[in-house]
């Protein structure tokens, strides 16, 4: 069900000075900062060859991001995103395998204006799973 690897994503504690890293010692093509607030995270894509990096800080209160940067604070892998064809399909299959998709089930709107789910990173070997729907 799940293709190819969409990004994987840093959670940051100062955006601008990772983002820095990327375009100068990795020499990486980096994005504009996006504030995302339904998200509660702004963001800058690094783009590599065959997939993405997606550097985020956490915006406002309540971000989902905030918790894991006070148990890591110089940041930390995040989460991997896979891409899925259908995402309300792939819903429905990983609810009847048992698996928690997170914020009620319903996808929302991600960074590429195409709809997102993510699960639970205790059912899938501590590895939190977003699925963006290409
Ligand atoms: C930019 C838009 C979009 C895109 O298009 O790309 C994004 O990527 S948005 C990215 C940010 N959004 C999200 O992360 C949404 C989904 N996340 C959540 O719903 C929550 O963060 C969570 C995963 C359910 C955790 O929330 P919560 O239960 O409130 O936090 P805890 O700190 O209590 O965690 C419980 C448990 O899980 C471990 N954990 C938490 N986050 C991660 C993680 N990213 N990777 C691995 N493990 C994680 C945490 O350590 C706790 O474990 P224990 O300490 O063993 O209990
Ligand atoms: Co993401």
């Amino acid at each position: 069900m799940i293709g190819r690897l969409n990004h994987i994503a840093i959670a940051v504690p100062d955006l601008e000075a990772a983002a820095r890293r990327y375009a100068g010692p990795l020499g990486a093509e980096i994005s504009a900062p996006q504030a995302l607030p339904e998200h509660g995270v702004t963001v800058v894509f690094v783009t590599l060859p065959n997939t993405k990096v997606e550097l985020m800080q956490p915006l406002g209160e309540g971000s989902p991001v905030s918790a894991f940067l006070e148990k890591n604070p110089s940041g930390g892998m995040h989460h991997a995103c896979y891409e899925v064809e259908d995402i309300i399909a792939a819903r429905d299959r990983l609810v009847a395998e048992g698996a928690r998709v997170l914020g009620g089930g319903e996808p929302k709107t991600g960074a590429h204006g195409k709809p997102v789910l993510f699960l639970h990173p205790k059912d899938f070997d501590g590895c939190l799973i977003e699925l963006e729907q290409v």
